[in-house]
């Protein structure tokens, strides 16, 4: 089947292509309803006609509520298979649309919590791999959230900008592919190709050498500090300063007006923030987070296009940026676009993937079906957001409480940041703990609190509001992640995930009503999602049941003679 391209005169920026099996899908869909009905309908006259001992009589309302429980698990995945569809995009004909002049900035958010638990060095390399994306440096700003409040991030970071002058001129001397220096200087590619390899490998192990010092340490000594501006940064932590409750935090490392790289160039901004904490007020996890790094932003620069990454998850493949434009920049994909959401992958999986971290038929599979409808849901990291879309639905704009916060707000260029106190005083102020009362922030405006799974909730939302979102998957794998890798931790992760889409599920925007009745097919996805955790129920009934209904002699499965 030929791809529909989606301009006329221009060159395509990408296609749109149906997977061929979906008519199948709908027949075996029908079919498997009628069978789904069978099998209700014997259960209900195992109750009605044979139900005269009890024991019979708690088995088949066990088994009943099991297979409606699955029904309706299947009849929700349906929503996946009715419109898959796959895309392609083609960055080479970008330069054909629109020049580099005009391609929209982009603020990266990168979030992390805890250096021991997330070491700052992985985040650095997270942050370093953006940095070196191939895209216009003057309009690429990092912002980097510490909600661990630890110095040591922070210390981190500065090596860091130190080093990122010689690994971005570094990156694009040799046009390399893997740009988070860890993830190079471990293949195979850093050791043979490049004479000067060898050079900036002893800066990397240096740094490297130097934070971990440092994280292990567990304190920025005087050593370790080499200016007055650096001294002054770390001023800020003082005796009574804990994660829990402290100041806000704002460094800004690299400034495109100002910091060249060796060779003169631009140097993209980085920013780091730890906002300001307090016991008696809500920090709101990751939401609240984003939703400050979203502020701090806008009065630095308020890019139109910012992407949101975990700080395990570092770019595989520095032309993402430019395949987010072929579907920004085309008139066909643009209108009410909110989001373009990249798969998450996960580096360094045991082969065998004991514990399914993969999550193949969350992230890949189910993507291309939702994609047809109104698009992947939110995954948290890996997702290109239009600002715009974060201020209300398409139709009707709302205004953030102060005008600089505003998406369509112009950061006057000429007046760097260090260079203007005001706009870091603002950037303190709305970064504040308490700044969020009385605003729409979180229920109508950024990332939405009422969920500890705030991705899902927020992208659900959005899709409610009239917003649709489109599935990138390119050959190579546009970040890395890291999966959980012990059991504690997974279980950890699951129940977190499964509290947050219960959450979902019982409140006043229920997919399955609220949901399909706004977005039809779509909401019937984002049902199979908040309801995934009573998958347990079935799962818990048929492992022990039929062996308990055995030791008591019930027969619990129809007998073929009996029909
Ligand atoms: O108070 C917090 C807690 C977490 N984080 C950051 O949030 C990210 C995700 O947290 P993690 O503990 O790694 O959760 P996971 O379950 O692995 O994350 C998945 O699930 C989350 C909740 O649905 C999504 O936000 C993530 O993007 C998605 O990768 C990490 O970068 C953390 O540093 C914060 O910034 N502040
Ligand atoms: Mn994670």
């Amino acid at each position: 089947m030929r791809g529909k391209s989606s301009g006329t005169e221009i060159p395509p920026l990408n296609t749109t292509e149906p997977i061929r099996r979906t008519a199948l899908n709908r027949v075996f869909a029908v079919v498997y309803t009628c069978a789904i009905f069978a099998l209700l309908y014997h259960h209900v006259e195992t109750l009605t006609i044979r139900g005269r001992n009890p024991l019979v009589l708690v088995v088949s309302f066990c088994l009943l509520l099991s297979d409606v429980i699955l029904a309706l698990m299947w009849a929700t995945t349906q929503a996946f298979r009715m419109r898959p569809i796959h895309r392609r995009e083609f960055p080479g004909n970008l330069q054909k649309v629109v020049r580099p002049r005009e391609f929209p900035a982009l603020d990266v958010l990168i979030c992390t919590a805890d250096p021991y638990k997330e070491p700052p060095l992985s985040v650095v390399n997270t942050a370093l791999s953006v940095m070196a994306y191939d895209y216009p440096t003057e309009k690429l700003s990092v912002y980097v959230s510490d909600d661990g409040g630890s110095a040591l991030t922070l210390f981190a970071f500065m090596e860091a900008a130190k080093f990122a002058a010689h690994w971005l001129p570094f990156c694009r001397k040799f046009n390399l592919m893997e740009r988070n220096p860890h993830a190079y200087f471990s293949s195979s590619s850093s050791t043979s190709t490049h004479a000067c390899c060898s050079e900036i490998k002893m800066m990397y192990e240096r740094m490297k050498v130097k934070v971990e010092h440092v994280v292990e340490s567990g304190k920025v000594g005087d050593e370790n500090i080499t200016g007055d501006r650096e001294r002054e940064a770390f001023s800020k932590w003082t005796d009574d300063f804990t994660r829990h409750e402290h100041p806000t935090v704002i460094q800004v490392l690299l400034e495109t007006s100002k910091d060249r790289d060796i060779t003169g160039h631009f140097m993209p901004n980085l920013v780091y923030i730890s906002r300001e904490k307090s016991k008696t007020s809500p920090h709101r996890f990751k939401a609240g987070a984003l939703n400050v790094l979203l502020r701090v932003s806008a009065i630095m620069t308020n890019a139109p296009m910012v992407l949101t990454l975990d700080c395990d998850m570092s770019s595989n493949d520095p032309q993402t940026p430019l395949r987010v434009l072929c579907y920004i920049s085309d008139p066909a994909t643009r209108p009410n676009l909110s989001f373009v959401q990249f798969p998450q992958r996960f580096r360094g999986l045991s082969k065998n993937d004991i514990y399914a971290s993969e999550f193949k038929r969350l992230f890949l599979i189910n993507f291309l079906g939702m994609d047809g409808l109104k698009g992947p849901n939110y995954v948290g990291t890996g997702a290109f957001f239009c600002r715009r879309s974060l201020f209300g639905s398409p139709s009707t704009l709302i205004s953030p409480e102060i005008p600089q916060l505003h998406p369509n707000h112009v950061v006057d260029k000429d007046k760097p940041i260090h260079e203007s106190p005001a706009m870091l005083s603002l950037a303190h102020h709305v970064a504040g703990c308490n700044y969020e009362n009385q605003t729409k922030w979180g229920s109508k405006m950024g990332i939405r609190y009422g969920s500890l799974v705030e991705d899902y909730y927020t992208g659900y939302l959005l899709h409610c509001e009239g917003w649709r979102s489109i599935f990138c998957n390119p050959d190579r794998p546009a970040f890395y992640g890291d999966a959980p890798t012990t059991l504690v931790d997974l279980l950890n992760q699951h129940k977190r995930w499964a509290i947050g889409l219960l959450e979902v599920a019982f409140s006043r925007y229920c997919p399955i009503t609220f949901g399909i009745r706004t977005m039809g097919l779509t909401g019937l996805a984002y049902a199979h999602y908040s309801f995934w955790p009573i998958w347990s129920i079935p799962i818990m009934l048929y492992a022990f049941l039929p062996q308990l209904a055995l030791a008591s002699g019930i027969s619990i499965f129809p007998k073929v003679c009996h029909h």
